[in-house]
């Protein structure tokens, strides 16, 4: 059945998802702050910022006005950063509530937020009331908007507390090249989906130093030790973290070359500044804020988490990478 999607944020993850939806029969209407991008949208189908070589369905519609995005939709998704996501979800929550809309909702983001530490699904069940939505969506996996839009196999999980939503959610996205699962642990699909950036960051600067294989299969199994330790003190069920939005979306940020995570802490391993990386992104790099975020809960909960110190006090506390590097191999042995 063809459905009526809304899609707030038209960065490289918004607007592929858009595209799929497009393809596999829905009406969709994209949302971007900019004009000119919605003109760009609306009539080349293009997005150069964000993929550049790619062309999007002619069927998907832009638009400047959130009003008219959201008009009818019965499904909405947010795919924008961490830190734009409550002001964009009160904005849309005014607009839910005039038009009495009580659409499922959907979100693609991987982040926790800055001060409040708060998970994405908990930053839009705070700002959207519970009589205009109809179930909170957490959609994550190993996924990178380069190889969706190449049509390349990708597999992610549709998670929320809410079967009956991620069911829709599932059936909405699937088609013979993404393929959904559903998953009732938002809070593990979500913390997973937030950490693995930290380490991503840790793994393209070991490539930036000249570091092998060992030493990226060594850093990637610390730190899904470190932050599945830190997910499951904050209630998530271990087995997600050996699932898509955690080991999966693990090895593909700390593997790929579309990673901003891992381009950006590459960046850094070969010396550049961390203001001269995030500059010349041009893109969110969620693993910066979150680092912070999952540093500032550690010391909370007193969980260890050697690896996310270390990355913490080289972006933060201007530590010398190689020094971080030593010191962690210096730390007392330890049982595994
Ligand atoms: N890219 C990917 O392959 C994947 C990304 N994700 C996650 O999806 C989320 C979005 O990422 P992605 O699309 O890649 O990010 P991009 O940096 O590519 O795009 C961000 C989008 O959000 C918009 N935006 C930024 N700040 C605001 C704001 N304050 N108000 C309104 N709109 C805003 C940007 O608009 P403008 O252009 O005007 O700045 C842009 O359209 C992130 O949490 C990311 O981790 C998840 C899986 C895969
Ligand atoms: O989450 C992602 C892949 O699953 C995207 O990672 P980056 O934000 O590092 O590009």
């Amino acid at each position: 059945m063809c459905k009526r999607v809304a899609v707030i944020g038209a960065g490289s993850w918004g607007s592929i998802l858009a595209n799929i939806l497009v393809m596999n029969g829905n009406k969709v209407c994209i949302w971007s702050r900019r004009k000119e991008q919605v003109d760009e949208l609306n009539k080349q189908h293009t997005n150069h910022h964000y993929l550049s070589d790619f062309t999007y369905d002619q069927r998907l519609n832009a638009s400047n006005d959130m009003s008219e995005t959201l008009a009818d939709a019965t499904t909405v998704l947010f795919a924008v950063p961490t830190k734009a996501m409550r002001s964009v979800a009160a904005d849309a929550a005014v607009i839910l509530k005039e038009k009495k809309l009580k659409p499922i909702i959907v979100h693609a983001s991987k982040g926790l937020e800055l001060g409040t530490h708060k998970r994405i699904s908990e930053i839009i069940s705070e700002e959207i009331p519970e009589e205009n939505r109809e179930g909170i969506v957490a959609l994550s996996g190993p996924s990178h908007a380069e190889e969706v839009a190449k049509k390349d196999i990708t597999l992610v999980t549709a998670a929320s507390e809410n079967s009956t939503a991620a069911k829709n959610v599932q059936r909405l996205f699937m088609n013979n090249y993404f393929r959904v699962y559903t998953n009732t642990d938002i809070v593990g699909v979500e913390l997973g989906a937030a950490f693995k950036n930290i380490i991503a960051l840790g793994a393209g600067a070991l490539h930036g130093l000249g570091y092998g294989d060992d030493a990226k299969a060594a850093l990637m199994t610390r730190g899904l030790a470190e932050i599945a330790r830190l997910g499951i003190s904050l209630g998530a069920d271990p087995l997600t973290f050996i699932g898509l939005s955690g080991v999966g979306d693990l090895i593909v940020t700390c593997t790929s070359i579309h990673s901003r995570n891992w381009r950006a802490g590459d960046q850094l391993g070969q010396g550049e500044t961390l203001k001269n990386v995030v500059a010349n992104m041009g893109m969110v790099i969620e693993g910066l804020s979150t680092t912070k975020a999952a540093y500032e809960l550690a010391a909370q909960k007193k969980i260890e988490m050697p690896i996310t110190t270390a990355i913490y006090q080289v972006l933060y506390e201007e530590k010398d990478i190689k020094q971080a590097i030593s010191d962690l191999m210096q730390r007392e042995g330890r049982s595994e």
